[in-house]
């Protein structure tokens, strides 16, 4: 599938209720915003039905991931919308959640807490938030966010494993998912240790004994944890407090992990070793990993093959990561000793869970007051600023751009997107947009430019205005290749002051017709280029001519001959029907030959006053186009 502009929109009127090519947008006043808030997130009206093309969302200016709640207000009359003021955002909360959190949430939005919500209420409820914060027990599946109809914006995960999210649709639905990684890793770690300790002495075991009359000294002699090998299977934060821990009761720890850094481990006094070596030299195999794909029944018949007999797993990372019927063999024939945790509510009947020689709790790891009140803070901090517009540090499928890159990039954001939308409109309709080129010229070293946020910004200035696709930083390239849009980036280096992390950014759409045959360049190509002037993105070139015009409001493009009077021609025309010109600018191939006048224009003209400009004998083709 290719993208086609629908030229037909070019002069559709500003009060026509269809989706116009044109008023998808909300005030352009954004360009000049240095805000660090983009919105690159931001969910636009499409979502929402009755919007009509008059009405302007409450969508970015200064903030390009505002997600809160689009609403609508008609102002026929104004120049540009002004923001418009928007009801509280709605925050579901779906589990229970620290008062702490709770309370930065009540500050910001109109919070409902809701627990144990069955799937189908949670799908029904969806459509009415705008962010849902979950623990590990709400499943949120591909369901959610289609029921959210496009209300969601950003599912907060009051803790790390993201495994009940689904992260591909949340991608897909353009919905940002945060997490709070960094909150509960103590309390995992501790509750990993007080398995291990539990279950070396058999403390859970004895007291069920002796809760039941007995007096069993000598069935429950435990292990002794010192000098014996701990491996711990996923070197990351918990991972890797429960190994620092673990040292300090004399224990011999080694682990494995693909991705873990050597010195990292060296620094903790851990070495690094292969999955057969861990599992094979192991006397307590300690898991910490996420559950993931790769890592789903990594223990499995195969693995406990290789384990060395009497071993003792503690699993406080997911139930998954273990095939349970696997372990359950491997009790019964005494090749794994003991086993501490479950993760997930079992079945009634589960043989691990009533095998003798398994403690279990509920997934209690992160459940400790102190772990609770953190992670609810993390989670509501991200998921208030993610409402705001800002990235969060903890986005999970969005790439992370640091608060200062953000706000060095921010006039740049605005000018790629103006770009996009500008490139867009000169194409034919009916001419599929396959690939499109974007060339930055830049001073800096590529190491020192991200080009990820103005490559998605390009994408939405593309796309959006001509299809019913939300598109921000998150789903930017999945739509892209779901829309067969090809998107190739160069960079070229030229020597101006790599205090500006671009100089200029040209963007080359090859395979098409145009409207304005001379935005055409040499090769086939519809070619414009753009740059920040005094933090207000720039129209710098079209196709071979040299324009000076800001993005701003609507512009016109006219190809004349140069020669006196054209200006005031083309000026008394739109005067005439009152619509004020707020710049002009002229560029010529050579003198006396073609030129083109760029003129922004306040008011949208109408059809007629296009036709009028058109009918002057000495402009030879002409464009409108919407900023
Ligand atoms: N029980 C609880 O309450 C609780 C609390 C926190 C975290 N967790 C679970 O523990 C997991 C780890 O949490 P974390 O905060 O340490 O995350 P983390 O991302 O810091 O660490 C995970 C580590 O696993 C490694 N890893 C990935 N694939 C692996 C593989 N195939 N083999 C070995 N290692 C692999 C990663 O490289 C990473 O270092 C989470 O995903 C979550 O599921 C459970
Ligand atoms: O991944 C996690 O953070 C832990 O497993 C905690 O899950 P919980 O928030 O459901 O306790």
């Amino acid at each position: 599938m290719a993208l086609s502009s629908k030229p037909n929109k070019i002069f559709s009127s500003s009060s026509s209720s269809s989706p116009s090519l044109f008023f998808s947008q909300s005030s352009n006043s954004s360009s000049k915003s240095k805000s660090k808030s983009l919105s690159f997130l931001h969910t636009s009206s499409k979502s929402k039905p009755q919007l009509k093309t008059t009405q302007f969302t409450n969508t970015k200016i200064n903030s390009i991931l505002k997600t809160t709640t689009p609403t609508t207000k008609t102002t026929p009359q104004k120049k540009y919308p002004e923001e418009i003021s928007s009801p509280k955002p709605t925050i579901l909360v779906s589990e229970k959640l620290g008062e702490a959190g709770l309370r930065v949430l009540r500050d910001f939005g109109h919070v409902e807490c809701l627990y144990d919500l069955s799937p189908d209420d949670l799908c029904s409820k969806i459509s009415d938030c705008d962010a849902l914060i979950v623990r590990s027990g709400t499943k949120v599946s591909r369901r959610v966010f289609e029921a959210s109809n496009g209300r969601l914006k950003v599912v907060g995960r009051a803790g790390v494993g993201i495994d009940n999210v689904d992260l591909s649709a949340a991608t897909e639905f353009g919905c940002l998912v945060v997490n709070a990684p960094t909150a509960n890793t103590v309390a995992a770690a501790e509750h990993g240790i007080a398995l291990l300790a539990a279950m070396a002495r058999n403390v859970a075991q004895a007291d069920a004994s002796i809760k039941a009359g007995k007096w069993e000294r000598n069935k429950y002699v435990g292990v002794s944890m010192v000098g014996k090998t701990l491996a711990i299977m996923g070197f990351g934060k918990v991972g890797s407090e429960v190994a620092r821990r673990a040292k300090g009761l004399g224990m011999h720890v080694i682990a494995h992990d693909p991705y873990a850094a050597a010195d990292r481990a060296r620094g903790v006094g851990v070495e690094l070793v292969s999955f057969d070596q861990a599992v094979s030299t192991a006397d307590f195999i300690s898991l910490h990993m996420p559950l993931t794909p790769t890592t789903s029944k990594l223990f499995n018949d195969d693995t406990f093959s290789k384990v060395k007999k009497g071993v003792r797993i503690i699993n406080v990372a997911r139930g998954g990561v273990i095939d349970e019927e696997a372990l359950v063999r491997a009790l019964d024939a005494g090749v794994v000793a003991q086993v501490g945790n479950y993760e997930e509510p079992p079945p009634k009947d589960s043989k691990l869970v009533q095998h003798e020689n398994v403690i279990v709790t509920p997934h209690l790891g992160a459940s400790t007051k102190e772990a609770q009140e953190g992670v609810a803070i993390e989670i509501a901090e991200a998921v208030v600023g993610a409402l705001n517009g800002e990235l969060s540090a903890t986005a999970v499928n969005a790439p992370m751009v640091p608060p200062e890159v953000l706000s060095e990039l921010a006039p740049y954001v605005t000018l790629a997107e103006k770009l996009g939308k500008l490139a867009m409109q000169l194409v034919a309709g009916g001419s599929g947009i396959k690939s499109v080129r974007v060339i930055y010229k830049t001073a800096r070293d590529p190491d020192d430019f991200d080009t990820r946020l103005l490559r998605a910004m390009i994408i939405k200035g593309i796309i959006e205005p001509i299809s019913a696709s939300i598109v921000n930083l998150v789903n930017a390239d999945f739509t892209a290749k779901q829309k067969g849009l090809r998107i190739s980036e160069e960079r070229v280096r030229v020597d101006t002051s790599p205090e500006f992390p671009v100089d200029s950014i040209e963007i080359r759409i090859s395979g098409v017709e145009s409207r304005f045959a001379s935005s055409v360049v040499e090769n086939g190509e519809v070619k414009i280029e753009g740059k920040v002037k005094y933090g207000v993105p720039h129209l710098r070139c079209v196709g071979n001519f040299d324009v000076d015009v800001s993005l701003e409001g609507n512009l016109i493009l006219c190809r004349q001959v140069d020669q006196p009077g054209m200006i005031g021609q083309v000026g008394n025309i739109l005067a005439s029907q009152n619509v004020n010109v707020s710049f002009m600018s002229v560029g010529r191939i050579a003198l006396k030959r073609k030129a083109i006048m760029a003129i922004g224009v306040d008011e949208e003209p109408n059809k007629d006053t296009l036709l009028k400009i058109g009918q002057v004998p000495s402009i030879e083709e002409f464009v409108f186009l919407n900023l």
